[in-house]
């Protein structure tokens, strides 16, 4: 069965109640009425009514049975500001709140924070910084985890070419603790997608044939993720030939169990990871679906600017799977 296919059986008809607050974005606006008529999410806009209605008139769509929220008018405001005044204590005060929440990111979160809302698809006009912020500073990672990290799910031509990308999206230069987390999060998120998790942490060396403190880090890295989760096939420093191609592996790393069957690729540090991504992308014929961001107590999803209303389509049903993983 495609993938999708799959997923969207596991979330129709389930309500899974997904933020948009960049409705006037024609790419996100069509995509959440597409949601809705597939019966797939209950999007929620963030916006002034009027203003979305004639950006949905470019269209023809209409957005009469879905629900819009104008953070100028919603009744439980002064609740809102309430709640993140709590959460973000002595950090916010009440006036900075009243500003800080007319931000549609932040609103959108807090409806999340606040059990009014399951996930948030933003990024198709806000930078990664503006749109996952609210979410570090008031979803916050799940225990256990320290870092949240950004995922790719690749797609190639062939239903069984999917394969893990990250970090591509938020910590810049991880350090080894960090790394490990990724590593961990990342096989998690491979489930999602029926991918039995072969995670290579990948460098310029394998298994020592270069020597640097950027090597030693993901050697620790390595280390520390094997002991976090034992049960998992998870090796490294592997560089990307070692990690996919046998016949390179065999005379690499003849002893690696992930070595020449790498499935889900950490990067050890993003630049390596946003560009990765970017070349299997762009020049590899790759869909790139995400960042999905991993580690979060609660799904919210960054765009990349570069998205078309597809790319939206698809990681708002991923975002309502990790919801409904987790409830
Ligand atoms: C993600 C990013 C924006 C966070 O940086 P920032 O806004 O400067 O964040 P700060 O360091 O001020 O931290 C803000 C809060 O987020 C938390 N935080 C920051 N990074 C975090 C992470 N990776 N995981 C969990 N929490 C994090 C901090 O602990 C802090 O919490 P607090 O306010 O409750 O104390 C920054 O790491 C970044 O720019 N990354 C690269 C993004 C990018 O351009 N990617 C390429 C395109 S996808
Ligand atoms: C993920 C990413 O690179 O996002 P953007 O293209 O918006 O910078």
């Amino acid at each position: 069965m495609e993938l999708f296919e799959g997923l969207k059986q596991n979330i129709v008809s389930k309500n899974t109640k997904i933020v948009f607050p960049e409705p006037t974005d024609i790419r996100v606006l069509g995509a959440a009425v597409r949601l809705k008529s597939d019966n797939l999410v209950e999007p929620i806009l963030i916006g002034d009514e009027e203003k979305i209605r004639e950006v949905a008139s470019t269209r023809g769509l209409s957005i009469d049975n879905l629900t819009v929220i104008n953070p100028e008018t919603y009744a439980d405001f002064d609740k809102m500001i309430a709640s993140f005044v709590e959460r973000r204590k002595g950090k916010a005060t009440e006036d900075q709140a009243r500003t800080i929440l007319k931000d549609g990111n932040y609103f959108g979160t807090m409806l999340i924070y606040m059990g009014l809302a399951d996930g948030l698809v933003s990024g198709a006009i806000h930078s990664t910084g503006d749109t996952i912020r609210p979410a570090l500073q008031i979803i916050k990672t799940k225990p256990g985890v320290s870092r949240t990290s950004g995922a790719f799910l690749m797609v190639g031509n062939r239903d069984s070419e999917k394969y893990i990308f990250s970090d591509c999206a938020i910590n810049i230069n991880p350090d080894a603790q960090a790394l490990a987390e990724i590593a961990v999060e990342s096989a998690k998120t491979a489930k999602i997608f029926g991918i039995e998790p072969k995670v290579s942490l990948l460098s310029f060396s394998t298994k020592g044939s270069a020597k640097s403190d950027e090597v030693a880090k993901v050697i620790e890295a390595t280390q520390i993720a094997q002991k976090l989760a034992p049960e998992l096939a998870i090796d490294g420093e592997l560089q990307f030939d070692a990690s996919y191609v046998p016949s390179v592996a065999a005379q690499k790393a003849p002893d690696s169990e992930v070595a020449g069957r790498a499935n889900v690729f950490v990067f050890p540090e993003i630049q390596s990871g946003n560009i990765g991504y970017k070349i299997a992308q762009r020049l590899g014929g790759f869909q790139a679906i995400g960042p999905i961001l991993q580690g979060l107590n609660k799904p919210i999803s960054d765009l990349s600017r570069g998205c078309d209303e597809e790319d939206v389509y698809k990681l708002s049903i991923i975002t309502a799977s990790q919801a409904l993983q987790e409830k």
